[in-house]
């Protein structure tokens, strides 16, 4: 039997979804407010044993709050919290099968690194010494036992922190923004190591964040939250490509906003223009709506060739971000509306543009989603 499950029917946690498959977490209305301030409504999720989710949201909306209500640090209000089948919802931050690391390194200063990683573990010092060295090992800091937290680089704190999080083979991983204090570069490298990490240990892991690109590289599944409530639920390209809300659309990356008015036989008016759109849902005749579009998905061409959805824009600027250049494209026939296109750096070299001159651009039928005041209409 599995050794949690083991654990928890010994410690008589109540057995609530079939034990022979539970979901590693699974949280059924959860609420949480502080005095009249609703910090969390109605919160539901299923967490599958060795998915990495990541919570995803703006400063203030209660992703850390729920990340403590999962680790027993702060209790909620209504709902039900339940690990692999077993219902902690009133069992104390003890007992539940976690382990956790914070934004800040919360290593102990005056204790080793063998110490500050020993520090949950019983058992015989012999044990000890041999699940730390294996730890160090599995964080690629061997050798490092009798430094002090003070010796160590940030990122070398928070290898420690997350060897100490996997100590006791927890059943769950909370990481609350464990990379946020660290600079760019060790960032986007400890990005790389926890998740292959998480991986090659199939530890289920839950990791609080507001930066979107960390999100998307790193889970499986992101929950995008917004003022205390989900949003959307989904994998990464979900997420991007077929964002519910507009709240998720902006927050996820970048996007073009385009109003128009739908025509009676299946177009989109945008000034003197018809767009087609793939899909476009039935029963919006006449109705007002926005269209959307990711910069990446808007086609520039070298030459008029006509075509579908192809309309002339004045150049209105090109900015170099690294990797590829963001140029912003002005449609007199779209009541001057600013588009946003993203292209490689080879893509702008061959289109050759000069500012004076006229780009023509398309919006593939398929790249356009039909929005309607905060939500994505779908046919
Ligand atoms: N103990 C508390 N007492 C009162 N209000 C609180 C308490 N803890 C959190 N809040 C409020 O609840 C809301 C959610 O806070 P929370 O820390 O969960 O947000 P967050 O999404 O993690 O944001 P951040 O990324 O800034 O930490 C915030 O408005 C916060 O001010």
């Amino acid at each position: 039997m599995n050794r949690i499950l083991e654990q928890a029917l010994h410690q008589g946690g109540q057995t609530v979804n079939n034990p022979a498959q539970p979901d590693a977490l699974t949280l059924n209305g959860v609420h949480k407010s502080f005095g009249s301030f609703t910090a969390l409504n109605d919160i539901n999720l299923n967490v599958k044993k060795g998915e990495f989710v990541c919570l995803l949201g703006p400063s203030g909306c209660g992703k850390t709050t729920l990340l403590r209500i999962i680790a027993g640090l702060e209790s909620a209000n209504a709902g039900q919290i339940v690990m692999l089948g077993r219902d902690v919802t009133h069992q104390p931050a003890a007992k539940r099968d976690y382990g956790i690391v914070f934004q800040s390194y919360a290593l102990f200063p005056n204790l080793t690194v063998a110490e500050n990683i020993a520090y949950g573990l019983k058992g015989r010092r012999q044990d000890k010494q041999t699940r730390v060295t294996e730890l160090l090992a599995l964080i690629g800091l061997s050798g490092i036992e009798a430094k002090y937290p003070g010796q160590l680089s940030g990122g070398q704190q928070q290898r420690v922190a997350l060897a100490r999080a996997l100590a006791t083979s927890p059943g769950l991983l909370l990481l609350d923004e464990p990379l946020s204090a660290l600079d760019a570069r060790v960032r986007e490298h400890l990005r790389r190591e926890i998740r292959a990490l998480q991986q090659r240990l199939g530890i289920t892991t839950i990791m609080v964040t507001h930066d979107q690109e960390e999100a998307l590289t790193m889970a499986d599944r992101i929950v995008v939250m917004n003022h205390g409530h989900i949003e959307q639920i989904g994998t990464p390209d979900d997420i991007y490509a077929m964002p519910q809300s507009r709240f998720v659309a902006e927050f996820v990356g970048r996007a073009n906003w385009l109003p128009g008015v739908v025509q009676p036989h299946g177009t989109v008016r945008i000034g003197d223009t018809q767009l087609a759109v793939d899909k476009l849902p039935p029963l919006l005749d006449g109705r007002s709506i926005t269209l959307f579009i990711r910069p990446e998905a808007v086609v520039l061409h070298a030459h008029w060739q006509g075509g579908e959805n192809t309309v002339l824009a004045h150049l209105g600027g090109v900015e170099s971000l690294g990797g590829f250049c963001r140029i912003s494209l002005i449609v007199p026939a779209m009541n001057n509306l600013t588009l946003i296109a993203d292209v490689s750096r080879s893509t702008l070299a061959a289109l050759n543009l000069r500012p004076e001159q006229r780009v023509p651009v398309s919006l593939p039928p398929a790249a356009l989603r039909v929005f309607t005041d905060e939500a994505q209409v779908k046919a």
